[in-house]
């Protein structure tokens, strides 16, 4: 009989990264390497690093250290610990065939530490799995360049492939909607909000194949032509939360928060969360569940922004009850759905 050369099958799972502290000195070099990334701010190189390393992120590296300061635990940032969690659960469920790491796109433990592990134990071949929901050039797609800008350089490359979007998958959305279930029996919501991270509309625009996204009714449905399209991914998802919570679609509002730059300048993905949640109040609407569903990880963008920041800003506008329901962290059916995914790969 021939030798068998079948070895173990290398994963990597990848998240957007995180400062190693939340002291200033750390918050800036985590900036500076994220906002540097011409996926993140596609502007020319000649302009986008002294502008961001000389300007933007020495003024708000001080300020974001004093968020991600209220963010810290005993065991350090959420978006870190989450992930070496699921990495040890999606591990011990795949066996001993497998070999699982976990990566940052930016900072510790960094995707090169990540994948070297991979390679020293000589696996067969690697399945990347960013995050990331839906997929996005700024996410997604800088994680899968950073992988194969490594990988491209050692002498024996393996084979790859990586799992662009699971915007849609059913045990994706099985989880958060357990989530929401489980926040709505607690109480009676009068609406629901699907709040994703924004991105430039320009972002979305430069990856519509044949010119079919045109940020219009183009989105509303989800198909072979929009299949990466951002905004298309999140309405999909979206929708399938709602029909798993079996609410009607004038029962929740799709919204995008988080943008960086000046929307005069630089619009992105509309309508923006803290714009939409201010008129509810007058509309009746006193109490509303929120969802964070472009996020697998509790982080600085879900229990900060969503969870602190905009219920400040619905309570200022006479709101009663602004609830964030948590992420997917190691929820068990969570779990299942990521080794689901890698052996469907
Ligand atoms: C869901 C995927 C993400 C996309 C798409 C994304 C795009 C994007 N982000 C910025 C700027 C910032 N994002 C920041 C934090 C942050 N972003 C994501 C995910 C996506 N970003 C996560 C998971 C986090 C939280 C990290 C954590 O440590 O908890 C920040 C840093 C925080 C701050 O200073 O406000 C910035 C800046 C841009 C410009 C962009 C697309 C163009
Ligand atoms: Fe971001
Ligand atoms: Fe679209």
């Amino acid at each position: 009989m021939p030798a068998s050369t079948k070895g173990r099958i290398g994963v990597l799972l990848v998240n957007l990264g995180t400062p190693d502290s939340p002291q200033t000195g750390d918050v800036r070099r985590y900036l500076n390497e994220f906002l540097t990334d011409g996926r993140v701010v596609d502007m020319p190189a000649a302009i986008r690093y002294p502008l961001f390393q000389g300007l933007v992120v020495p003024l708000r590296a001080p300020k974001s250290a004093k968020i991600y300061q209220q963010l810290w635990t005993d065991r350090g940032s959420p978006l870190l610990f989450h992930g070496l969690d699921l990495q040890k659960l999606v591990q011990e469920q795949l066996g001993k065939d497998y070999l699982v790491a976990f990566g940052m796109r930016y900072q510790n433990p960094s995707i090169e530490k990540a994948l070297n592990e991979l390679r020293e134990a000589a696996v067969e071949r690697i399945i990347v799995l960013p995050l990331f929901p839906q997929y996005a050039a700024a996410s997604t797609g800088s994680v899968q360049e950073k992988v194969m800008e490594l990988v491209s350089k050692w002498w024996v490359v393996p084979s790859i492939s990586f799992i662009s979007t699971f915007a849609n998958d059913p045990g994706f959305i099985a989880t958060i909607v357990d989530l929401g279930k489980q926040e709505m029996a607690k109480r009676n919501y009068d609406h629901i909000v699907f709040s994703y991270h924004g991105i430039p509309e320009r972002h979305v625009l430069k990856g519509s194949h044949n010119g079919y996204c045109k940020l219009g009714n183009c989105c509303n449905s989800y198909n072979k032509n929009n299949r990466y399209c951002y905004r298309a991914q999140c309405f999909e998802t979206s929708r399938l939360i709602a029909d798993g919570l079996g609410i009607t679609p004038d029962q929740y509002t799709v919204s995008f928060q988080s943008r960086l730059q000046s929307r005069l300048r630089d619009p992105w993905l509309q309508p923006y969360t803290d714009e939409i949640l201010k008129p509810f109040p007058s509309k009746g609407i006193k109490n509303v569940l929120a969802f964070s569903p472009a996020f697998v990880a509790d982080c600085l963008e879900t229990t900060i922004e969503v969870g602190e920041e905009f219920k400040e800003l619905f309570e200022e506008a006479g709101g009663d009850h602004w609830q964030l329901v948590p992420s997917l962290n190691t929820h068990p059916t969570w779990v299942k759905a990521v080794v689901d995914m890698i052996h469907q790969n």
